[in-house]
């Protein structure tokens, strides 16, 4: 609880600004609109649609809206805490920085910027395979606050080794493997462009810092800045991965592993009854199967089959604080903000990150003590209503 804390009290107390605060809006949906404003129309096509018509973006935040909170009265919580624990790590409230790719598209320091908010706030920093600054420099940024790493598990097992040797030789404690993507989804947006951050020069630091993926470049990255798209595009999708592959990846990994975009109940037990430690139940923010099922829409099944045995998070359309009551309520432990966060980083760098985390734990906060709870913990399916339709 404690930077969390002491930032609301001296800043966001009771969701006012005191003291100085950098001049952004303080609701996602108009920071959105801002950051528009800045972002490069590349960019911008890049972060903010999603696959095909982007019919499941839609429905993703559309859910939300199917429930209610219904708040109770005279409990007290005159002391209230979002600290928790999720699978060993410590964290100011039930919210990661989830892994997003190529973040210097954004602002030129990127996942450094991220990363410094993460730790200022309390908050655990999930690294992406694909991101714009290396495993060792993120480490840095991040200093004493928990690592989490993302796996985009390539085709080159060596490649793989090194990737999880690197992770762990820079102290991240926490795998968590990327399974929706091992194809790259039909992006119009992007394809109309002829434009893929990681497929330019730009964006895939954590590749070109690695030997083993530099020894499979043939000309190096100087002489032909394209030879390291090409290399990338040739490790970077792997639609043979089977569930028979998590023993390879569990021994070479020595922490808790949680595996991403899972949507199907079955897919969850799966995940249970091949040992691992958790699940983030995703769609990708809809950036990968338009027409797919709303995230929150699988989570409280999910919950409900694997809540005892695995650590169960979510992501895919949060943007308020109400948003993470409403997933905390039907099930997650924790959930993983996506694109809110990159807003607030083209806006202002690391300053425009905190800005959104402190104001989206200053609503969770004010909505859960409103609300009658003192904790996270105390919510339920029974603090929830379906919408009358
Ligand atoms: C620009 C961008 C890049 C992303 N890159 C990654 C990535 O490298 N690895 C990954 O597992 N997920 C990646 N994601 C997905 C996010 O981790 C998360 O699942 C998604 O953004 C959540 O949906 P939301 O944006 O609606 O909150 C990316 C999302 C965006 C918007
Ligand atoms: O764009 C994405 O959503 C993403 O996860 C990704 C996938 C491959 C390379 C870079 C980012």
């Amino acid at each position: 609880m404690a930077h969390f804390g002491d930032h609301q009290s001296s800043i966001y107390f009771n969701g006012m600004f005191l003291g100085q605060t950098p001049d952004l809006p303080t609701d996602l949906t108009s920071l959105e609109e801002r950051a528009a404003e800045v972002l490069s129309p590349e960019a911008l096509g890049y972060i903010v649609p999603s696959a095909g018509g982007g019919a499941t973006a839609r429905a993703n935040v559309a859910a939300f809206d199917r429930w209610r909170i219904v708040p109770r009265m005279l409990r007290d919580h005159a002391v209230r805490d979002l600290a928790t624990e999720v699978l060993g790590t410590s964290m100011a409230a039930p919210v990661l920085l989830g892994p997003v790719g190529v973040q210097t598209l954004a602002h030129p320091e990127g996942e450094l910027a991220s990363a410094r908010a993460a730790a200022a706030v309390g908050l655990p920093y999930v690294h992406s395979t694909q991101a714009s600054h290396s495993i060792e420099e993120v480490a840095a940024a991040v200093g004493d606050g928990p690592r989490w790493y993302q796996l985009y598990w390539p085709t080159d097992p060596e490649l793989c080794e090194s990737f999880l040797s690197r992770a762990a030789f820079a102290g991240y404690t926490h795998l968590v493997v990327t399974l929706d993507t091992t194809l790259l989804g039909w992006r119009p947006r992007d394809l109309d462009r002829g434009y893929l951050p990681f497929l330019q020069a730009v964006g895939i630091a954590n590749y070109t810092s690695d030997p083993v993926f530099l020894r499979r470049l043939e000309k190096s990255v100087e002489e032909d800045p394209g030879a390291a798209g090409i290399a990338f595009a040739s490790v970077f999708p792997n639609p043979g991965l089977d569930w028979s592959q998590l023993a390879w990846l569990r021994e070479r990994w020595d922490g808790p592993i949680l595996l991403k975009g899972i949507q199907h109940v079955d897919d969850a037990r799966l995940a249970a009854e091949h040992g691992m430690d958790g699940i983030v139940v995703s769609n990708h923010g809809g950036r990968q199967v338009d027409g797919a099922v709303a995230s929150l829409d699988q989570l409280p099944a999910i919950a409900e089959a694997v809540g005892d045995r695995l650590a169960v998070l979510f992501d895919s359309g949060i943007r308020s604080g109400p948003d993470v009551v409403k997933a905390l309520a039907l099930g997650a432990d924790a959930v993983l903000l996506g694109r809110p966060f990159l807003y607030g980083l083209a806006l202002a760098g690391q300053v425009g990150v905190e800005h959104v985390l402190r104001c989206l734990l200053a609503e969770v906060d004010l909505t859960l003590g409103n609300a009658g709870y003192a904790s996270h913990r105390e919510l339920s399916r029974d603090s929830l209503a379906p919408t009358p339709r």
